[in-house]
């Protein structure tokens, strides 16, 4: 399966059982940094080098033709890990929604130069049916579906294939349990591991670690972290507040209450944007 292998560091899951309340974000007033945010491992100047994924120009995003959120300009290098914030109901899973294509922006354009088939999506559990009638297995099988429309009915997933892609986030044991009477954090593992089976190029992740504890909230971010930085995956990631979260990114989204973008770089020789503020 492909995976990556593991760090070359231990503190991050002591970091985030550590973390200070106090380093939860004033979302009117740049927050700082913990204090020792996860190394990078790829060279400084790596990103700044690597491709545009994403170009974002003018995009205001809502519903009914009434903008939410933006205008908002900005762009994505491959291997950027970008994590969003911002106070509930500012329009972070929205933004998310409408960079995918699941709502049409009010405005703006939306340019990516990568296939839609090389991104994977990861919602919120509790956007999906609370009495799907599925398995684990069948619902980790869907993984392997996207962009085969009709014929993906053909597919014969392989046991083993889909057991190595659950070992990945520790949850090999629950392949034949129902989806649905799994806690919400098991749920957003079986829906990460889904997303890794298509080998995605880029990984857009509306609070993958919402409803899990301390110590799998780490280990998730960590395996996160690995697939960026070693498997060269692209990262967009929706997460409120958390410590580890931020000392992963080498971007920071930050959306205020008004609908406007603040974009801190995280690793200096990445500042490839003269507008940090949008
Ligand atoms: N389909 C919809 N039609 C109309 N309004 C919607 C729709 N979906 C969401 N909204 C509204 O858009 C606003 C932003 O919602 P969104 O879920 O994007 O916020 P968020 O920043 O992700 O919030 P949270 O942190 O609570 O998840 C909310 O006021 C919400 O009620």
């Amino acid at each position: 399966m492909w995976r990556p292998e593991p760090l070359p560091r231990t503190s991050a899951r002591e970091r985030c059982m550590s973390a200070d309340t106090d380093l939860r974000p004033n979302f009117d007033q740049p927050s700082e940094l913990p204090h020792e945010p996860i190394p990078p491992c790829l060279p400084e100047d790596h990103i700044s080098r690597q491709p545009t994924l994403l170009q974002v120009q003018g995009l205001v995003c809502g519903y009914g033709g009434k903008g939410l959120l933006g205008p908002l300009d900005f762009h994505l290098h491959q291997g950027t890990f970008m994590l969003i914030e911002g106070p509930n109901g500012v329009g972070k899973s929205t933004l998310l929604k409408t960079l995918i294509g699941l709502i049409p922006p009010v405005s703006g354009r939306i340019d990516w130069s990568l296939p839609a088939d090389a991104l994977r999506f990861v919602p919120q559990t509790r956007t999906l049916d609370p009495m799907l009638p599925a398995t684990v297995f069948d619902v980790l099988a869907t993984g392997l579906h996207r962009g085969r429309g009709l014929s993906a009915l053909r597919i014969r997933p392989r046991r083993n294939e889909l057991l190595d892609a659950l070992e990945v986030v520790g949850m090999a044991h629950l392949c034949d349990h129902l989806f649905r009477e799994l806690s919400e954090g098991q749920k957003q593992l079986i829906l990460l591991a889904r997303a890794l089976l298509g080998k995605p190029r880029l990984l857009l992740l509306d609070e993958p670690s919402a409803s899990m504890d301390p110590e799998r909230e780490a280990t998730t971010i960590e395996l996160l972290h690995g697939i960026q930085q070693q498997l060269d995956v692209t990262v967009m990631m929706i997460a409120h507040g958390s410590a580890l979260a931020r000392s992963a990114s080498s971007r920071i989204m930050r959306i205020d209450r008004r609908g406007h973008i603040a974009i801190e770089e995280c690793l200096k020789d990445c500042l490839d944007d003269p507008h940090h503020t949008h």
